[in-house]
C-alpha cells in the first residue's frame, strides 16, 4: 500500500551560515580556494538534507558549482542552502553564496551550486523522503527547474557508469616485479 508522503517547505530545510575569509583559506591568487568553499557547501547542504529528511544521507553528486565572482580575503560569505527538489530517496540541494566586503558593505553573488544526496533509513535501506513545496518566487524558480536537472543527472550518471567500466585499478606509481 502506498503511504501518502508528507510535504515540507523549502524554508524548513534552510541553512544559513556566515564565515569570514582568513589568510589560510586563500589560493595563490589571494582569493578563497575553491576546495575550501566546496567543503563548506557540502556541510551546509548535508544539514539541509537532514533537516528535510530527518535521516542519514550521503553526498551522491556535486552536480554543479559555478564560481561567479572571486571572494577576497577579509570578506564575509553567507551560504544559503535549501532543498530544491526530491525523487524517492534522492534530495537535491541548492546553495547560493553571497560575498560581502565588510568595510564597504558591498555584496555580490559569488557562487551557485546544486548537490544531490541519497537518504537512508537506520537499517541502511533507502529512505522515502518528504516532497518539497516552494513558497517564494525565487524558491519556485529554482524548484521548477528540478525535473530538467534530474533528467540531465540521469543521463550523466548513465554515461559515467559506462565510463567507469573502462577505468582500471592499475596504478602507474606501483613498482612492477
Ligand atoms: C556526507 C558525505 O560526506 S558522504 C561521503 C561521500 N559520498 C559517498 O561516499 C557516497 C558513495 N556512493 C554510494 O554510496 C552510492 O553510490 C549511492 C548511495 C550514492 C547510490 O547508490 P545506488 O545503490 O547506486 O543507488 P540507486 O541506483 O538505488 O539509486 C538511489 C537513488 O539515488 C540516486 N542516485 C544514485 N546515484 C546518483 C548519482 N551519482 N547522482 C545523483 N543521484 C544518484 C538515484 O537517482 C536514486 O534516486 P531516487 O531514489 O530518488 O529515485
Amino acid at each position: 500500500m502506498n503511504e501518502k508522503r508528507p510535504v515540507k517547505r523549502c524554508r524548513e530545510s534552510l541553512v544559513v551560515q556566515t564565515h569570514r575569509i582568513f589568510p589560510n583559506q586563500l589560493n595563490n591568487h589571494g582569493t578563497l580556494f575553491g576546495g575550501e568553499l566546496m567543503s563548506m557547501l557540502d556541510v551546509a547542504a548535508s544539514i539541509a538534507v537532514t533537516r528535510h529528511a530527518r535521516s542519514q544521507s550521503v553526498t551522491a553528486s556535486t552536480d554543479s558549482v559555478d564560481f561567479l565572482h572571486p571572494i577576497q580575503r577579509n570578506d564575509a560569505i553567507t551560504i544559503e542552502a535549501f532543498v530544491s527538489g526530491v525523487g524517492k530517496s534522492s534530495v537535491e540541494v541548492f546553495c547560493k553564496v553571497i560575498g560581502e566586503n565588510l568595510l564597504t558593505g558591498e555584496q555580490y553573488l559569488a557562487v551557485t551550486a546544486f548537490l544531490t544526496f541519497v537518504a537512508f533509513k537506520t537499517d541502511k535501506s533507502k529512505a522515502i523522503v518528504p516532497l518539497i513545496e516552494p513558497e517564494t518566487e525565487e524558491e519556485s524558480f529554482i524548484c521548477n527547474g528540478y525535473e530538467e536537472r534530474n533528467k540531465n543527472r540521469f543521463i550523466k550518471r548513465e554515461f559515467n557508469k559506462q565510463f567507469a567500466q573502462k577505468i582500471t585499478l592499475t596504478n602507474s606509481w606501483m613498482d612492477e616485479d
